[in-house]
């Protein structure tokens, strides 16, 4: 096994690097040599909305199209692969539902499986769940005759969704919302990310959740593809274990290696299953 990049720091010229955004879909062939080197102990951590798929009005419309379906299965054939999201385990595995991608972290890392087994479940309190069951009574009643919002109960998390709704009125309620949660669940996250506010529970966070799934993954290279704010701890973390970050699209937290977008993303994977 080639295991130059697990345990240092990735060469010079990779690490942090000023990260090109790299025009068009044209495949980073750096990118593919550096992920073709460590073949069948290459880990593959893939965020969802924002970097398989594009970006969608609401959340139900970014659904996977079937190439992206056929190239999940080819790769979890290859590589191991994982799926790091913000939404639930159980919906993300219904998009992609595929035996062949090895691990599954749903709610930013609130729920985790590995290999068709839970690995981790965050533990939520009786007394917690009681005072995410009001905030969410409160934030129905808040958003109650407003168009273009949209309230996701993800039981471990809550979102705000505002993708839709007037600029104004949307800066009005995530104000609301945030004076709110600080007095419903003081100890919780508030995360904002593309056109949602998420509230978490303390600890909850793609790096932690990146963190297991590593523990299971022992000798294996993490490459994690990543486009918002909630994916940073993750990007953070696997360059940190000499693994390798990817920032996909313009608003993506910073790390070595920068793609422009979802379809330069799928580019390069075809190019990463071909024999
Ligand atoms: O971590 P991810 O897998 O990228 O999930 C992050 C959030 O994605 C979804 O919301 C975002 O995508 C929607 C569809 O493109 C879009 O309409 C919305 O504005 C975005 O915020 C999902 O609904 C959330 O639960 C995830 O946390």
């Amino acid at each position: 096994m080639d295991s130059r990049h697990l345990g240092q720091k990735l060469p010079q010229n990779h690490a942090r690097a000023p990260g090109r955004v790299f025009g068009g879909h044209a495949v980073r062939e750096d990118l593919l040599d550096l992920l073709q080197k460590h073949n069948a102990r290459l880990l593959l951590l893939f965020d969802y909305d924002g970097t398989l798929v594009p970006i969608a009005p609401t959340p139900d419309k970014a659904r996977p199209d079937q190439e992206l379906v056929r190239l999940l299965k080819a790769l979890g054939r290859r590589y191991r692969v994982a799926i790091v999201s913000g939404r639930r385990l159980e919906e993300i595995q219904a998009f992609l539902p595929l035996s062949e991608i090895w691990g599954w972290a749903g709610c930013h890392g609130a729920e985790i499986k590995v290999a068709g087994k839970e690995l981790w479940r965050y533990s939520l309190s009786s007394e917690e769940k009681a005072l995410k069951d009001k905030f969410h009574l409160y934030l129905a009643q808040l958003l109650a005759g407003r168009k273009g919002f949209l309230l996701e109960d993800k039981g471990f998390v809550l979102a705000l969704h505002y993708r839709l709704a007037d600029k104004e009125e949307a800066k009005i309620v995530k104000e609301e919302a945030r004076r709110a949660a600080e007095t419903f669940l003081p100890r919780w996250q508030i995360r904002p990310g593309k056109k949602v506010l998420e509230f978490l529970p303390p600890g909850i966070n793609k790096g932690a959740a990146v963190a297991r799934l590593l523990a299971e993954a022992q000798g294996f290279l993490p490459a994690y593809f990543g486009d918002d704010a909630g994916d940073a701890p993750a990007l953070r973390l696997v360059e940190e274990k000499a693994g390798i970050g990817v920032a996909v699209g313009s608003q993506a937290p910073p790390a070595s290696f920068k793609l422009a977008g979802p379809e330069a993303v799928r580019q390069l994977l075809l190019r990463l299953c071909q024999p």
